[in-house]
């Protein structure tokens, strides 16, 4: 069985006569400890297949099942479980609490958690030891959303689903995320799912997704994979 899989999932949006189909009849697997990245220009339905996958909502119809467990049979209670110990979010904007420094925004999502790896440590896995006492409006675009996937990794999470993690930032910072996203996935075995418009990062993943509305369009192993900062945009 693979670590994820989507089975005919349908996503509608709105009550109305006429519903939005987000997510029509999508069905793929990805494979454990895959860096996979989803494309889909705007629209596509890259974010509502995110939130599916991470718990925030809930299908229409079909099933998703991730390391074995059917989590969109899951109870409400079940689901924020799942969401705290299960899956680490790193989102464009890094949504840092801005009056809470580096290591106590780590700290604050590493307490809820079962099976932490410790704030500090997990600041030095971005290279920011010497941050820890920096409030998010003392660091740059690129520093916090290292303390953003710090952030995550301190969850110890099963699976790190990134929404446009390099959309505010600069060409080589974007770089210089995706390189320590792509080197924490490989040491510590984390399968990592981004998503993006951007075609030019699919080079470097192992699984590339394609979606375009609201259907798979395509689902391929890449055997050429590319090291991030060779990769070109
Ligand atoms: N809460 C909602 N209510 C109604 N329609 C929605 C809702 N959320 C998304 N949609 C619609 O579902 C479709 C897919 O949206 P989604 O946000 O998943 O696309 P996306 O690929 O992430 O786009 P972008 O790259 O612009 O963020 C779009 O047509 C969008 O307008």
């Amino acid at each position: 069985m693979a670590y994820i899989e989507f089975d005919h999932v349908s996503k509608l949006y709105g009550t109305s006569e006429v519903p939005v189909r987000a997510l029509n009849d999508v069905s793929f697997s990805v494979e454990k400890g895959e860096f996979c990245v989803l494309l889909g220009s705007s629209g596509a339905g890259k974010t509502t297949l995110l939130n599916l996958l991470g718990g925030m909502d809930a299908v229409t119809s079909g099933s998703i099942l991730v390391d074995g467990a059917e989590v969109s049979a899951l109870s409400d209670r079940r689901l924020v479980d799942y969401r705290r110990h299960d899956v680490g979010f790193v989102f464009q904007f890094y949504n840092l609490i801005p009056n809470l420094t580096a290591l106590e925004n780590i700290e604050i999502a590493a307490q809820l958690c079962k099976n932490p790896i410790d704030a500090p440590t997990a600041l030095s896995l971005v290279g920011l030891k010497d941050r820890g006492g920096h409030f998010p409006a003392q660091l740059s675009g690129g520093e916090q959303q290292r303390v953003a996937i710090a952030r995550a990794l301190a969850k110890n999470p099963k699976l790190l689903l990134c929404d446009e993690p390099t959309g505010a930032l600069d060409y080589e910072t974007g770089k210089g995320i995706l390189k320590l996203l792509h080197r924490l996935s490989r040491e510590h075995h984390t399968t990592v799912m981004i998503i993006t418009h951007n075609q030019a990062i699919a080079p470097m993943a192992d699984r590339i997704i394609r979606i375009r509305s609201g259907r798979i369009q395509s689902n391929e192993r890449n055997k050429a994979v590319i090291p991030a900062d060779q990769i070109e945009w």
